[in-house]
């Protein structure tokens, strides 16, 4: 049977990037994907947002929401101090599969853990599982109409404190209407619209940074 596109993908970071180089892996990715196969990763322009980011609140505890083949976990965990851990949650077993093998070209596999699950149920036992108490970062890029229950359950489950930074990807296109409604117009959080554009195209698309107040 004909390949997938993240095995195509996949291919070509074999192929083409340095191993052990995060950021080839990253050239390789954009390139593919604006040469080759578009793919539903953050991309270039809006990646250089979220490394600002990154490197702004410079996290101890992360969370990514929707691996897909780990373009953003790669991005995300490049930047991060040694002894930190990105976690990431992924839903389809064969995008975790491709993911996995992209995090460990890129040599980063020491400060990444990737879980397989639904958020929902992962979410709540982030404390079992990791011993983490809050986390200081969470990227939101998984299915659109998960956003919102899942910051609810992050709340729920005391996994935010005072400070923490939710970066949303997608606020735009495909959209998160009820999300982004939330946490402009919650008292627990200070919103921030990052205009941009969705990946690899001219469509407009951005990132809502938000802070939790606690
Ligand atoms: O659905 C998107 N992301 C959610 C991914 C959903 C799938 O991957 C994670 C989850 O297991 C599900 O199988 C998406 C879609 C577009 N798009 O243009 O359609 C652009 C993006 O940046 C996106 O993150
Ligand atoms: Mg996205």
């Amino acid at each position: 049977t004909r390949s997938t596109r993240p095995q195509r993908l996949l291919r070509a970071v074999q192929k083409k990037a340095i191993k052990g180089d995060p950021q080839s892996v990253i050239s390789t990715i954009d390139y593919f994907c604006r040469h080759s196969e578009w793919a539903m990763n953050v991309g270039d322009e809006k990646g250089a947002i979220l490394d600002s980011v990154v490197c702004e609140v410079s996290p101890s505890t992360a969370l990514e929401l929707g691996t897909y083949c780990g373009y953003s976990t790669v991005r995300i965990a490049r930047l991060l101090p040694p002894g930190t851990k990105l976690i990431t949650l992924e839903f389809n077993p064969d995008y975790a599969a491709v993911a996995r093998q992209i995090i460990e070209y890129s040599g980063l596999q020491d400060k990444i853990c990737l879980v397989e699950g639904a958020s929902g149920d992962l979410i709540p036992k982030m404390q079992e599982l990791f011993g983490i108490k809050t986390f200081d970062f969470v990227f939101l890029d998984h299915w659109k109409d998960r956003y919102l229950p899942d910051i609810k359950l992050l709340e729920e489950c005391q996994l935010l404190r005072k400070g923490s930074i939710l970066l949303a990807d997608n606020v735009i296109c495909p959209g998160t209407p009820d999300y982004l409604e939330y946490v402009r117009n919650s008292p627990l959080y200070e919103s921030k619209y990052f205009k941009s554009h969705l990946e690899y195209t001219k469509v407009e698309d951005g990132l809502e940074k938000s802070v939790f107040l606690g």
